[in-house]
């Protein structure tokens, strides 16, 4: 396995830059999963690394040899690079372990030593003794899993993966999401992992690079990107935080320091080095939110639904003094909130967003 370094990497087409700037290393066997929402250039980032797409400028390298460089490109047959795709491209005609051995027979490999091969990787992607089916008689699941045999069959210092799940049910999404995550543990495989689908990233990465405009967002581990994000576009869009108007009242102490948020004062956590100021966000969490007494600090609200969840509601509700705020948090059972009502709301927590 190898690790992938990206370095300034710029993908322009006809001036619009769809990939800009983007550095960052993926270590060897990690599994970096890259988000972002449609549009942000995921794709193009993936074709680049697998060689389909030239770069505009910047470097990348894969186990330390330069692949793509404004002065040459290493044709992506000869980058070792593995590709798992959302339609998983099996050719029907072929058994499994025809589809599996498609390239090593194209390479001439002898026959003893591509059986041995494709056996190997049938069972990494748990389907011994499915070599002999056909791709119809296989679950969605089960056609994905060949998809990765098929990659791995050419031993690949590197695989990514292109929402290798988005054609799947729920039920099986979530099987699938096991096996990814055992197959990493198992092998210990380089894994870039491309999806639109937080809950996904979250489960299986290591880390997660979050992409908007082209451009790279943020990288970290998923608790840091749910905790601490870095500005409010990855705030807004991870979990759909909630961003608040706040002012800086104190000097970062501890990873903490007060801020005042709808007319409250609130402690929140925020990086070193924060200073008063205005014109600040704060991100909050459902879970940062909770119903205060009347007399305690917080602000009034007015309720404007209350959905049931099963054993909690969602209580959806306006601060009366910002009434263009759509705030909600999560009332366990029983809910005592009927839309319409007035009630006093607390902010408990919270993270500053860096004001760079
Ligand atoms: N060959 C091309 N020529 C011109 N523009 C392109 C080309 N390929 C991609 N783009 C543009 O680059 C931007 C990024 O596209 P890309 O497919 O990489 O996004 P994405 O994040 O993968 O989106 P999605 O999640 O919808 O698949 C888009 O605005 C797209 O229209």
């Amino acid at each position: 396995m190898a690790g992938l370094t990206l370095s300034n990497v710029t993908k322009s087409f006809d001036g619009f830059d769809a990939v800009k700037d983007m550095s960052f290393d993926v270590k060897d066997g990690e599994f970096l999963a890259v988000l972002g929402p449609s549009g942000c250039g995921k794709t193009t980032l993936l074709r680049l690394v697998a060689g389909f797409e030239r770069l505009t400028s910047g470097e990348i390298r894969i186990g330390g040899q330069t692949v793509s460089s404004t002065s040459g490109n290493v044709p992506p047959e000869r980058r070792r690079v593995g590709i798992v795709f959302q339609n998983y491209a099996l050719w029907p005609h072929m058994t499994v372990a025809e589809n599996v051995g498609y390239s090593l027979k194209v390479a001439k490999v002898e026959k003893a030593a591509r059986e041995r091969k494709i056996a190997d990787a049938l069972a990494l992607v748990n389907l011994k003794g499915f070599g002999d089916r056909r791709p119809a008689n296989l679950s969605g699941g089960q056609r994905q899993r060949v998809a990765l045999a098929r990659c791995l069959v050419a031993a690949p210092s590197l695989v990514l993966f292109d929402e290798p799940l988005a054609n799947l049910d729920v039920h099986l999404r979530a099987s699938m999401e096991d096996e990814f995550a055992a197959f990493h543990k198992r092998t210990g495989t380089t894994i870039v992992y491309i999806t639109h689908d937080q809950a996904e990233a979250m489960a299986l990465a290591d880390r997660i690079a979050v992409m908007d405009h082209g451009r790279l967002a943020q990288l970290a581990a998923p608790r840091q990107l749910y905790m601490e994000p870095a500005n409010e576009m990855v705030a807004s869009f991870i979990s759909q935080g909630i961003l608040l108007p706040a002012r800086v009242l104190s000097a970062a102490e501890s990873g903490r320091c007060r801020v005042e948020v709808l007319g409250q004062e609130v402690v929140v956590r925020c990086r070193p080095g924060e200073r008063p100021r205005g014109n600040a966000k704060i991100c909050c969490r459902a879970s940062d939110i909770e119903a205060g007494g009347p007399s305690e600090p917080g602000f009034d609200a007015l309720i404007k639904r209350a959905v049931y969840q099963g054993g909690k509601a969602r209580i959806e509700f306006s601060p009366l003094a910002n009434p263009e705020l759509d705030l909600h948090f999560e009332q366990p059972d029983p809910n005592s909130f009927e839309s319409g009502a007035e009630a006093r709301m607390r902010l408990k927590s919270g993270w500053l967003i860096s004001g760079e």
